[in-house]
């Protein structure tokens, strides 16, 4: 709407869902008049922006009636068919125009029109680029880029590594630990990126070092706040009550993991994250076999970058 554009927001329930022109989790922020609350999916549009969470993207795809171009805003992995967001879109609607919007962006700093900035990714030529220019306004700065799996990734993964920063400071480790262990995780998305087809240099941008390091330090993340109230020893059912929110992390970290598993990609931390969320391990013992693991040298192969 601050671009310009004419906008309508698809809710379920409309009066239920925004009672006071608000949307409940952004309730600071009334919506402003231009954008028109409506209950029916609208057909024809320049794009349609699908922000719901990665659980219900199937369901809500199966819904949508519409020719325009999809921007996927969801960021995780579904854990029965390992599939991304574009992938889950590919399965649902073959051929659709879909392309994915990332980065360091908390909500409610969006809402209040601070600045910020992210990257659309799509594979088709130019497809992101004309999207970009559609949304972006200058406090929201777009970039652009045909790393459709670099994006997804880092996006995906950024909270898996956010449990674990969370847990390192609830479990009272300090923040030398938590740099390390961030650190550390930025290396397996790397690795992981590659293995599966991304680019390096997309690891290193916006949506990977940069949601990453939103996501590990700010404390209004919800995937760092069920981390520090697991590593404060509560469940993982009250830890997610206390984190106000969904927290993709922990279903996309048994995702991760199986990735990583069939792609014979080492990735501790996101191990160590699986393994605490399901309960299978204590949080105790998954930080001494982490301190446990043999050292050698930091880069194993040529660059930070390499397999
Ligand atoms: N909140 C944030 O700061 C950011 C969230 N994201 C990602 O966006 C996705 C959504 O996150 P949030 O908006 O925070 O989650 P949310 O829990 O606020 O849900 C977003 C919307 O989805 C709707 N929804 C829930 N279940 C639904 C269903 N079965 N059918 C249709 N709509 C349904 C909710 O009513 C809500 O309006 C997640 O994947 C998250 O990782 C990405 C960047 C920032
Ligand atoms: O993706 C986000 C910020 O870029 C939001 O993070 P949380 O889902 O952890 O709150």
């Amino acid at each position: 709407a601050r671009a310009g554009s004419e906008v309508h927001l698809w809710a379920r329930n409309p009066s239920a869902q925004l009672a006071n022109g608000a949307m409940p989790r952004l309730s600071a922020f009334p919506l402003p008049a231009t954008i028109k609350v409506t209950d029916e999916f609208l057909p024809q549009a320049d794009m349609t922006l699908v922000a719901v969470p990665m659980k219900h993207l199937a369901s809500v795809l199966a819904q949508l009636e519409t020719t325009s171009p999809l921007v996927l805003c969801g960021k995780g992995v579904k854990p029965d068919s390992l599939h991304f967001p574009l992938d889950i879109l590919a399965a649902i609607r073959p051929g659709h125009a879909g392309a994915v919007l990332s980065g360091p962006n908390f909500a409610h700093e969006v809402a209040a029109g601070l600045p910020a900035a992210a990257v659309i990714a799509a594979r088709q030529d130019g497809l992101a680029r004309s999207l970009a220019d559609m949304l972006g306004t200058p406090a929201f700065r777009l970039y652009d880029s045909t790393d459709t799996i670099g994006v997804q990734l880092g996006g995906a993964a950024k909270n898996v590594i956010a449990i674990a920063a969370g847990v390192t400071i609830g479990a009272g480790l300090g923040e030398n630990a938590r740099a390390a262990l961030v650190t550390r995780g930025l290396g397996e998305i790397s690795r992981l990126a590659l293995a599966l087809g991304g680019e390096a240099a997309t690891v290193s941008g916006l949506s990977g070092m940069g949601d990453l390091l939103l996501t590990c330090t700010g404390t209004s993340s919800r995937n760092f706040r069920v981390g520090r109230a697991l590593g404060e020893g509560l469940s993982l059912a009250e830890a997610e009550a206390a984190a106000g929110g969904v927290a993709e992390g922990v279903a996309t970290s048994q995702a991760l993991t199986e990735l990583a598993r069939r792609s014979q990609v080492s990735v501790p931390v996101m191990d160590a994250v699986a393994a605490i969320v399901t309960g299978r391990v204590l949080l105790k013992d998954v930080i001494e076999e982490l301190l446990a693991r043999p050292l050698g040298p930091e880069h194993k192969v040529p660059d930070a970058f390499s397999r």
